[in-house]
């Protein structure tokens, strides 16, 4: 499949931040790939310098196998900024006609604005009169003006009430579902888990984690596998002798392991007749992923 975005050893230094540390990705076509992280991880300098909008300290960037700054690939790419800015003292179907006249392969106006859902009133409007709702479905439509390969959408649905911000992420799936590669960063993970297919998971200018939400969830958490038994339990030894064993307690004729792997741990119960009862298998949500894998660090470097 096309390689879309190659990342390799990507670094940027601002005096003596590390605002991001030697990150190497790539993206294939067709994804909605999540940055997901909190301030400060370095997701919005990843983007400007995938955008070719900043020069990375060290590492190099490529989007569609060339350099982001020529400009056969810049016309290939649709970029929303968190805080959209628009031209003043022009009506939103100028601006719209304006953005269309740089691209020799732009969408037409009604494409737009079936895409973005802007309505016929909103585009007559002057710029200056917009909310900020209808500032960010604007900045949708000026992403969208040059029918590009590849979109970035730093921050999309800060501000979006829930109905826009549905209707946003649908058509983002359109367009993935077309082809078009989506990569946005968002502080919010439950975003990250409903729309992305992949998430890179920054902390601390690095990527902490990367894959789909369900193995960054399979391989980040820690489960749990609790059974009722009858008398002492006589297996202890066994299973803590099991790779996929994290710890082992007992508490008033309950057995609790805690494991990377529960599925082992069942089939282990099975396979060995272990008479148990009252199974449950408890797995943390990806919050907790989230904020083990971005708070448990930092902690630790907290002592150096
Ligand atoms: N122009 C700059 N000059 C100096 N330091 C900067 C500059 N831009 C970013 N930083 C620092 O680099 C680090 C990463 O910032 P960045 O904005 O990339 O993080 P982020 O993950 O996008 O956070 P947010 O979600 O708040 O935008 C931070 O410590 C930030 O203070």
């Amino acid at each position: 499949m096309e390689s879309i975005v190659e990342v390799s050893k990507l670094t940027k230094n601002f005096k003596d931040v590390k605002a991001v540390d030697n990150v190497s990705f790539s993206i294939k076509r067709g994804g909605i790939v999540a940055f997901l992280g909190p301030n400060g991880a370095g997701k919005s300098t990843t983007i400007l310098m995938l955008l070719g909008l900043l020069n990375p300290t060290y590492g190099n960037v490529k989007l569609f196998n060339e350099d982001p700054k020529i400009r056969l690939v810049r016309e290939r790419i649709g970029v929303m900024m968190q805080h959209v800015s628009l031209m003043d003292a022009v009506k939103v179907r100028e601006l719209l006609a304006l953005f269309k006249s740089y691209y020799s392969n732009s969408l037409s106006m009604e494409q737009l604005i079936n895409i973005t859902g802007l309505s016929g009133s909103e585009v007559n409007k002057r710029t200056e009169k917009l909310s900020g709702g209808q500032r960010q479905r604007v900045g949708f439509a000026l992403a969208l003006v040059g029918n590009p390969d590849l979109l970035f959408f730093d921050e999309p649905t800060v501000g979006m009430d829930s109905t826009s911000r549905k209707m946003f992420w649908d058509k983002v799936r359109e367009l993935a579902k077309e082809g078009k590669t989506i990569i946005f960063s968002t502080h919010y993970l439950q975003e990250a888990d409903d729309v992305a297919t992949r998430i890179l998971l920054f902390k601390n200018g690095k990527i902490a984690a990367d894959g789909s939400p369900e193995s960054i969830k399979r391989n980040m958490l820690k489960q749990t596998v609790s059974f009722k038994v009858n008398g002492p339990f006589m297996y202890r030894e066994k299973f803590l002798k099991m790779t996929e064993v994290i710890e082992l307690f007992e508490k008033k004729g309950r057995v609790t392991i805690v494991t990377e792997n529960s599925d082992v741990i069942l089939s282990k119960l099975f396979t060995d007749n272990i008479s148990v009862s009252d199974i449950s298998v408890d797995r943390g949500s990806l919050e907790d992923a989230f904020v083990q894998l971005t708070t448990e660090e930092d902690a630790h470097e907290h002592v150096h």
